[in-house]
This record gives structure tokens, sequence and C-alpha cells, in this order.
């Protein structure tokens, strides 16, 4: 499956650890470097804004699709125009209905409630055998081993049905999150995803 864009879900706050936004900016710049779209929720603060900052200021390409509601919680619609390609939609499922569409693989970036429902909804898609698209837990310092030990526990509970469909790739380091991506996107077909690149839940 080729791969054209990755999609990122991130908190709209910059969150505490200066890590995060350095860890937003670097994936949006290892998105252009690798000649990607970044498909993302559109927000200009918090991680949402560095790693758009991160692909634009790097020569990359934007979508950012973002619900009618929101555009007007956003420090400027000057921002939002940077953009390359805004899609905005009538309400929030359309919106995630469209970034699922328009990505190929996901990536999810330290964020809140927000980001926890987006990327809990991916991998409740590939469970019931939706998608095969990559998915990745960006894990900055360590972020979302609260979150790996919960589904580890929900697995070993016997909670976790196709097991074998919901395995996000676990990557700490950023600069490796594209290259992993990109291997599994030429990897896969049909119903692999059996083999760890970096490491799986
Ligand atoms: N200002 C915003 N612009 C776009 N999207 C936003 C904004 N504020 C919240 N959102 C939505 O929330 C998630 C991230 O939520 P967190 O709770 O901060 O993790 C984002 O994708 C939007 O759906």
């Amino acid at each position: 499956m080729p791969i054209r864009s990755i999609c990122v879900y991130c908190g709209s706050q910059p969150g505490r650890d200066p890590a995060y936004i350095e860890a937003g900016r670097a994936l949006g710049k290892s998105i252009a470097a690798h000649g990607l779209r970044l498909v993302y929720g559109g927000g200009t603060k918090g991680i949402m804004g560095a790693v758009a900052a991160g692909v634009l200021s790097n020569g990359g390409q934007v979508t950012g699709i973002i619900p009618e509601f929101l555009v007007d919680m956003e420090a400027t619609r000057h921002s939002l125009g940077q953009l390359d390609e805004l899609i905005v939609t009538e309400d929030m499922h359309a919106r995630k209905h469209k970034m699922f569409e328009r990505a190929d693989a996901f990536v999810t970036l330290p964020g809140g409630i927000g980001t926890l429902e987006e990327i809990v909804e991916i991998m409740t898609w590939a469970q019931l055998g939706r998608h095969e698209k990559p998915m990745v837990f960006a894990n900055i310092g360590g972020f979302w081993d609260p979150m790996l030990d919960l589904i580890t526990h929900m697995r070993e509970q016997g909670f976790i049905h196709r097991a074998h469909l919901v395995q996000p790739l676990v990557i700490a380091n950023v600069e490796e999150i594209v290259p992993a991506i990109l291997e599994q996107g030429e990897e896969r077909p049909p119903s692999s995803g059996e083999d760890a690149v970096i490491s799986r839940l």
C-alpha cells in the first residue's frame, strides 16, 4: 500500500514538557522531508500547530480538516489560510471520517481526550477489519505507557478480539516514525501485519 499522507492526532494544547512541542515540529519536518502530506485537525495551537508549522516551514503539504464551529476558536483565520488545503466540515463526525479517508497512516503524539478518542476510533475500525493502515503511538518520554498498559490488560483479560488486527507500532524516537510507516506500507498487503517493525503491543 503506497503511503502518500499521514494523519497526525495530537493535543490542541502544548502540554507541560517542551519535548512534546519539539516532537511535533520534528515529526512535521520528517513528513515534509519524505515528500508526504500531513492530514490533521487544522488547529494552529499547541502540538497541532507545531506539527503543521514543522511541515510548512520545510516546504511540505498540509491538509487541515476542521469543523465549522472550531474555526472561530482558532487564533486567527489568517493562520488557517497558510495551510495549502483547508476542508471545513459540518461537524466532528464528518471531520473524522474525512481525516480517515484522506490518510494512509495514523500517528498519535501526546494529547488529551480529543486525541485519545481519535486514535481509539481508528483502532476500533482496524479491529473490525475496516482498514489495514499503519498506526503509530509516538511514545514521547513514555507518554502513552499508561494507555499501552491498559490495552495489554484488555488483551490479557480476553476483551480484544481479532487482536492481530490491532497492532499499532510504538515508537519513542520521532525520526524513526515515518521510515517505519513507509516500511510497513511496502510490506503490507493483504492480511499481514504480524511482524514487528519497531515494537508492537
Ligand atoms: N483549536 C482547535 N482546533 C482544531 N481542533 C481542535 C481545537 N481544539 C480542540 N480540537 C479538537 O481536539 C483534538 C485534540 O484534542 P485534545 O483534547 O487537545 O487532545 C483535535 O484533533 C480536535 O478534534
